[in-house]
């Protein structure tokens, strides 16, 4: 008979565990609800170039390591490194769990699982595969490069359509948990047109590159965000109330007025309207999204750079 496992305060349990994770050449990290990094083992420590008492946000962990030719590789030219972040971050903890190869700029070759609780924290748990047969990794690589492909926005890297839709429709399932709340916001840049008359389309793009990235940064672990097609984003805020929404998208719509996107035209701004709904139990995700529509079209109507919140 197996004796009932040892209580999770059992001191020797606590210090068994402790130098396992210290020996293991498993490479594991904890990330809080903000992802910032609260616990790593030397394995990880070590493939990530971080001092043993760092904990930084894992946005500036892979921004770090990118620029010192650490961790993990980057499959974009430098210039590109802050939308191939944004893309990278778009598919980060959406999941309870996954699972996926990864190479690092050592040269090995790793196995990442991420698990992830309701709360946010992260566990992830890689294993050097490195040794492993290389027979089928094509295969793997490219399936996993197909599966990305599938939810990403070829222009600007976050999700697509498809993708943001599936996310949407996950939290509108769990809205019927107690004390779960989620706030829609169909956002769509203003008089986009013209910027692509005027200034072209390549400009145009640019923009809309822009626009996703600092789309992505103002989303946190349970959110989630992509483009719906053309100039018109998609935005999901969970456990949020309808005036905390609106204040994270006006803080993004002030964001826009001062970003410069175009280098060649320094005094170039743009700016993007919002309408927000804030989704009900029994609501689809066609019926949310037809309440944000007619508060993004009262924002046009009202003189755009706005953010309009649907009426009940
Ligand atoms: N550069 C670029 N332009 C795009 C892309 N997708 C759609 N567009 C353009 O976006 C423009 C959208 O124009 P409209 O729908 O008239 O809207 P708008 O000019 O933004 O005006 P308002 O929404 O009323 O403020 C069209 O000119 C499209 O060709 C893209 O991927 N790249």
């Amino acid at each position: 008979m197996h004796s009932p496992p040892l209580p999770p305060t059992d001191p020797e349990l606590l210090a068994q565990m402790l130098a396992l994770q210290e020996a293991s050449p498993q490479l594991i990290g904890v990330f809080d609800q903000h992802d910032v990094l609260r616990f790593a083992n030397p394995a990880f420590r070590e493939a990530f170039n971080l001092a043993p008492e760092a904990q930084p946000r894992w946005l500036d962990m892979m921004r770090a390591n990118a620029r010192a030719g650490r961790g993990s590789v980057v499959s974009a030219p430098p210039a590109e490194l802050e939308n191939w972040l944004a893309a990278v971050a778009s598919r980060r903890g959406k999941q309870a769990f996954r699972a996926f190869e990864a190479d690092l700029m050592d040269g090995r070759w790793i196995w990442m699982c991420e698990t992830l609780l309701p709360n946010g924290w992260m566990f992830c748990c890689a294993s050097d595969i490195s040794s492993l047969k290389t027979d089928g990794r094509a295969l793997r690589l490219q399936r996993d490069q197909a599966l990305r492909a599938a939810q990403t926005d070829v222009l600007t890297g976050i999700s697509n359509r498809a993708h943001v839709l599936q996310q949407l429709e996950q939290q509108l399932a769990g809205l019927h948990q107690p004390g779960r709340r989620l706030a829609v916001i169909l956002l769509d840049l203003d008089r986009f047109k013209q910027i692509n008359d005027g200034l072209g389309h390549e400009a145009g793009d640019r923009v809309l590159c822009d626009f996703a990235r600092r789309l992505q940064r103002s989303t946190r672990r349970g959110d989630a965000c992509g483009r719906m097609g053309g100039e018109e984003f998609l935005l999901l805020l969970a456990d949020v109330e309808a005036e905390q929404a609106r204040a994270i998208v006006e803080r993004l719509l002030e964001q826009l007025r001062q970003s410069r996107p175009l280098a060649e035209q320094p005094l170039f701004r743009y700016t993007c309207s919002a309408g927000l709904a804030v989704a009900r139990a029994g609501d689809s995700a066609r019926s949310v999204c037809q309440r944000a529509d007619v508060a993004l079209y009262q924002a046009k109507a009202a003189g755009r750079d706005r953010c309009v919140l649907a009426s009940d």
